[in-house]
């Protein structure tokens, strides 16, 4: 799934003082809310070549706003949790659908390294969510130690599986590995995560399309979509360049048409970038980095990150999670 529950909670719009319902339709083509209605809002392949996509004459969409304010001085929280519940339910009824007039279900595979506990939590958050919508999972977990050849081997196990059409390496791996080699053996066909090279050298060239985009920026623009925002036009900052979220962020936030500036550990004055812009995308795995006055009013703010925070009590010390 690609909203996970920390977007869902932060994902907000700053609400300018006075400004009202600042809610702006969304050109969406494909809006009924009925049997053929896609998964997902956002085009699942975006065209460079996007009138069709997004009509600048088409009629609102039909899908409820998740977007709500409860005054004018506050912000707006994006109900991202509902968005993902949507999502969630579409996606068991096609898989439903499709056991019953194939006789199969999609299958993904993961590999998991090691120990560290934010990961086997994801990879735990991801079986679950897979149960609940009946796709079939499996897990090769391997230890910390083990070699470059171990992971590759479970990796072309699944390559080669008829029954596996998804294969997730859970990332970071230990240092000693070498993620570059492991990426690049894995089916293109099944990186679902979108992070192959040849699916994000897709996602970053004008006229070619990868096959899977990165789940969890693909999320963010989803969140967009849904709440009515658009991002044609929008003037976007993503802070942070990671592999797996600022990069791809910041390339789909360009191919549907906003104008992006990338803030990174290097970056000079962040806070004179980031308060341009109309849309913000926080990745940087800093806590309470950006502050109000990064903000513009009315600018839609969307935080990835999730990041442990120790919380100073008396005794003892407690972790805690800040997103
Ligand atoms: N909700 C979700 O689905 C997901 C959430 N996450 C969370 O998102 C956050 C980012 O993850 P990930 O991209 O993997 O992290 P990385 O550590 O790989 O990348 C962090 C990025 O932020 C930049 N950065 C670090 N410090 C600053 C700073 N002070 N100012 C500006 N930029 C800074 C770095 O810049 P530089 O390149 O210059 O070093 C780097 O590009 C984490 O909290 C992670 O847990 C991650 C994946 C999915
Ligand atoms: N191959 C690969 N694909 C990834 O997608 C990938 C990865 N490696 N490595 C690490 C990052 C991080 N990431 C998150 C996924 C879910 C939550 C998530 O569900 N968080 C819960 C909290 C989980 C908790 O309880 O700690 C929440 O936000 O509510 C967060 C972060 C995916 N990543």
């Amino acid at each position: 799934m690609a909203l996970t529950r920390s977007m869902m909670r932060r994902a907000a719009v700053a609400w300018q003082k006075g400004a009202g319902n600042r809610i702006p339709t969304t050109r969406v083509v494909n809006t009924a809310m009925n049997d053929n209605c896609p998964i997902l809002i956002s085009p699942s392949l975006v065209s460079l070549d996007l009138p069709e996509i997004w009509p600048t004459n088409s009629t609102t969409h039909d899908f409820p706003l998740t977007c709500k304010c409860s005054d004018e001085q506050t912000a707006a929280i994006i109900d991202g949790k509902s968005i993902a519940d949507e999502i969630m339910l579409r996606i068991s009824c096609e898989v439903r659908r499709m056991k019953e007039s194939i006789g199969k279900v999609p299958g993904l595979a993961v590999i998991l390294v090691g120990q560290r506990r934010d990961s086997q939590t994801y990879v735990r958050n991801k079986i679950k969510a897979c149960e609940e919508a009946g796709i079939k999972s499996l897990i090769t977990e391997l230890p910390d130690n083990c070699e470059d050849d171990e992971v590759l081997n479970a990796l072309s196990r699944f390559n080669k599986e008829p029954s596996v059409h998804g294969i997730l390496v859970q990332l970071p791996l230990p240092q000693h590995l070498n993620v570059g080699k492991i990426l690049d053996l894995l089916s293109l066909e099944k990186d679902v995560d979108g992070f192959h090279p040849l699916n994000m050298g897709n996602l970053a060239m004008r006229g070619r399309e990868p096959l899977f985009i990165p789940c969890t920026p693909k999320g963010c623009i989803e969140l967009l979509i849904r709440s009515g925002l658009e991002i044609m036009g929008k003037k976007a900052v993503v802070i942070g360049r990671s592999n797996i979220v600022g990069l791809p962020t910041s390339l789909l936030l360009q191919r549907h048409h906003a104008t992006v500036s990338i803030v990174h550990a290097f970056t000079r004055n962040p806070e004179q970038i980031t308060c341009e812009a109309d849309i913000v995308v926080a990745a940087a795995g800093v806590p309470n980095l950006v502050r109000g006055n990064w903000l513009k009013p009315g600018a839609v703010v969307i935080d990835v990150g999730t990041n442990p925070i120790e919380v100073v009590l008396d005794l003892p010390i407690i972790f805690a999670y800040c997103w």
